[in-house]
């Protein structure tokens, strides 16, 4: 059995799709609960396998994109597995933007699983993003019990919360001097772009988006949840400054009628953020807002007379990160709280390089990162540097599941302070 992992050629590009779950109608996330779908049905709509033009348009459009890059695993000269890196840039600490391969639709068909194919797609597209120059892996995963063991960790968080309309008093505010607009899909097309580009300047977690990111959306009804609704922010000169799309979905039970479903949400400004949701919480003949995919962190609640209005009814990990290159990620992003730490990294097979013990020297302007003999603060595993290095995550919390090990007085708390950021780190979208 000869077993080889490469780029598939166009020629293999139909059975590289048909070995990953989204072209085949298969299942691509572990059964969530119904809470995470937006809409009043448990499910959204079932899937169907592509036909096979479509899998050869979605050849001809990826090939032609310089930042897709495939592998596949290919069996006796049969295409049994792949997956695909997107080259992506991050916004980091500091907002700068840092490069990153963005880990898309993963699949072994069936009856080849457990050998260790997926290991085999995951190293090759490591040493391919480090040949390009891209420190940092991400992926959103099927599955949390998967990706852990190849260095990844959850580094951003997502919140799905529901605010009851008769519940959802503002806070008194000053006359909003812009403007709100009903658009259809071709001028959100235009509006999302424009907004998001200077929402991730501001936002750590947030990512360049893919030419095709906006290109879909339409003005069709989809099933019972209707079509997608755009509202559109001006400000006093007119220009775009937040975008939200929304959904007015049928709903089977009474318990459910009436819910607006809010399915993106952007603002660049505070002004824009509050108009926004204000119309989209009094929506005549709704009862019920139910937000997706929000950050945990959303300002809303602050805004409501009653802030226990807003209630989570479920938040999970978004966007995985595994840091390739220890030194040129960490150098990639500056800090706010200046300080010096030694730290090691023992074990990392899949990125070798990265083991050892390195000298940070970090402030607001950047940092210097070296190897080094001396005595390390303290030791942790490539994983909690990985959700660290956004700015999320606890480092007291690590240390206490045993992850981070002290070993100066203080350090916890000195790597604690140097890499948190506020508001903590979001992704608006996954890929
Ligand atoms: C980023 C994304 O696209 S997420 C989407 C991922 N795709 C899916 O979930 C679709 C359905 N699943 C699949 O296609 C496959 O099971 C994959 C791609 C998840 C795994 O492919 P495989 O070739 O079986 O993985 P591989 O044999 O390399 O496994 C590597 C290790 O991960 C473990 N592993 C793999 N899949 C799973 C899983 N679903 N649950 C728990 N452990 C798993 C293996 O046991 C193995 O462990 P080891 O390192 O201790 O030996």
């Amino acid at each position: 059995m000869t077993t080889e992992v490469r780029r598939p050629t166009r020629a293999e590009m139909a059975d590289y799709y048909r070995a990953l779950p989204y072209a085949n109608g298969l299942p691509m996330w572990e059964p969530a609960p119904a809470a995470w779908h937006g809409g009043p049905e448990p499910w959204p709509p079932p899937r169907v396998p592509a036909p096979a033009e479509q899998l050869e348009q979605w050849a001809d459009t990826d090939l032609a994109d310089d930042g897709f890059h495939p592998v596949a695993a290919i069996v006796d000269g049969k295409v049994v597995g792949g997956s695909a890196m997107l080259s992506f840039d991050i916004t980091v600490p500091g907002h700068r933007q840092l490069p990153m391969g963005g880990v898309t639709a993963t699949g072994v068909i069936a009856t080849y699983r457990r050998r260790g194919l997926l290991r085999k797609l995951m190293q090759a597209m490591f040493d391919e993003a480090l040949d390009r120059g891209e420190p940092l892996a991400t992926l959103s995963a099927s599955e949390g019990s998967i990706y852990g063991r190849f260095g990844y960790s959850p580094a951003t968080m997502r919140a799905r919360w529901e605010i009851r309309r008769g519940e959802a008093q503002l806070r008194p505010a000053a006359d909003d001097r812009g403007s709100l607009e009903l658009a259809d899909a071709a001028a959100a097309r235009v509006a999302w772009p424009a907004v998001h580009a200077a929402v991730r300047a501001e936002r750590i977690g947030e990512l360049t988006p893919r030419p095709d990111r906006w290109d879909g959306l339409t003005d069709t009804a989809s099933g019972t949840d209707g079509p997608l609704r755009y509202l559109i922010h001006r400000d006093q000169q007119g220009a775009v400054d937040g975008i939200a799309h929304y959904r007015l979905p049928w709903s089977p039970t009474a318990e459910r009628a009436g819910t607006l479903v809010v399915e993106a949400f952007e603002a660049t400004n505070p002004t824009a953020y509050r108009a926004l949701w204000s119309l989209l919480l009094d929506f005549d003949l709704t009862q019920l807002v139910v937000a997706h995919s929000r950050p945990r962190d959303e300002p809303l609640r602050w805004l409501l007379a009653n802030p226990r209005a807003l209630r989570v009814t479920r938040q999970s990990d978004n966007l995985w990160a595994r840091i390739l290159d220890v030194p040129r990620a960490l150098e990639g992003r500056a800090y706010e709280t200046p300080g010096e730490l030694t730290f090691t990294i023992e074990d990392d097979p899949m990125c070798p390089a990265n083991v050892g013990t390195w000298h940070l020297v970090a402030d607001e302007s950047g940092a210097d990162v070296e190897r080094t003999d001396g005595q390390a603060d303290l030791a942790l595993d490539i994983q909690a540097l990985s959700t660290l290095f956004l700015g999320g995550g606890s480092a007291h919390d690590f240390a206490y599941a045993g992850r981070i090990r002290p070993v100066t007085d203080d350090a916890v708390g000195k790597l604690a302070r140097m890499f948190r950021t506020d508001p903590e780190p979001h992704n608006s979208f996954a890929f």
